[in-house]
């Protein structure tokens, strides 16, 4: 059979090949992109099965445009997976850290170490399109005036040494990641689901939603909200369900469409735990 291509934002050893190999396992072909919006276009055009997509962060919060290239693709979420995000410097063999001019990364790892560059004012931090190809420019340049901040998969395989351990500011760090393909999955054993929809400009109209989800039983567990483009008054609410029983988030989901506009389901799926 033939192996799942998956697409992910990044290079080989970056967190979104950490986060692909940790939900499908070893045995896929990972597809290399430089954007969210390419991973996208990988599923459309067919060059992938599958893309992975960082939402949310428990220390730097949601990828906002990541939410509107959900609406744009339209593409339903099939799975979810969460990765505790391990952030380390690192620099060639031998390079001291009072050497270091520079450090590059991708903008959510650099997000969760702010408080640690706090302290070193004069490292001039840069926004780059992936850990693991920061570290891997490292390498190829020999950069000795640049650190990279990465995971340790990626010291390896650039053969870098690690300055410094564990710089993220908050040790229980952990990124969403949603899984994208062209089908969705119908599965007995889906428990989660990702909704939008908008509601009426007027007092009580959220409240009567989050009232639903009580009445029936339903655990909210994410609830986001994004201006509608073009509309500036106007506002899409991205929310996470999860239930117990089907029947429970069945019955709420016809209650939903009476009070709620534009209602779309973006993805039904198993949860996965956050470990
Ligand atoms: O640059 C990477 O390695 C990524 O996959 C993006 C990212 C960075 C930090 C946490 C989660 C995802």
């Amino acid at each position: 059979m033939n192996k799942k291509r998956v697409a992910i934002q990044g290079t080989r050893a970056s967190f979104h090949e950490e986060a692909a190999y940790k939900y499908f396992g070893d045995d896929i072909e990972i597809v290399e992109c430089v954007t969210f919006k390419q991973t996208c276009e990988a599923v459309k055009h067919n060059k992938a099965d599958y893309a992975v997509m960082a939402i949310e962060n428990s220390i730097a919060g949601s990828l906002l445009p990541n939410y509107n290239l959900l609406q744009e693709f339209n593409f339903p979420i099939v799975g979810e997976v969460y990765l505790h995000i391990q952030l380390h410097l690192l620099a060639l063999p031998g390079v001291k850290f009072e050497d270091v001019k520079y450090v590059h990364s991708h903008p959510i790892a650099i997000r969760q170490c702010n408080d640690f560059f706090e302290d070193f004012p004069h490292l001039q931090v840069l926004e780059k399109t992936d850990t693991a190809a920061c570290a891997k420019n490292i390498r190829e340049n020999n950069l000795t005036d640049t650190v990279a901040i990465a995971n340790l998969t990626a010291a390896k395989m650039y053969d870098l040494e690690v300055l410094e351990r564990r710089i993220e500011t908050n040790k229980k760090n952990f990124t969403r990641f949603l899984i994208l393909s062209k089908e969705s999955v119908e599965s007995k054993d889906n428990n989660k689901a990702s909704i939008c929809f908008q509601v009426g400009n007027t007092i009580g109209s959220l409240a009567k939603v989050l009232n639903l989800f009580v009445e029936n039983h339903i655990n909210l567990t994410k609830i986001q909200s994004m201006p509608i483009i073009g509309k500036p008054n106007d506002y899409n609410f991205y929310v996470d369900l999860e239930w117990e029983k089907e029947n429970d988030y069945d019955h709420c989901m016809r209650k939903l469409l009476k009070v709620v506009v534009n209602l779309a389901v973006l993805g039904e799926y198993v949860k996965n735990p956050m470990k």
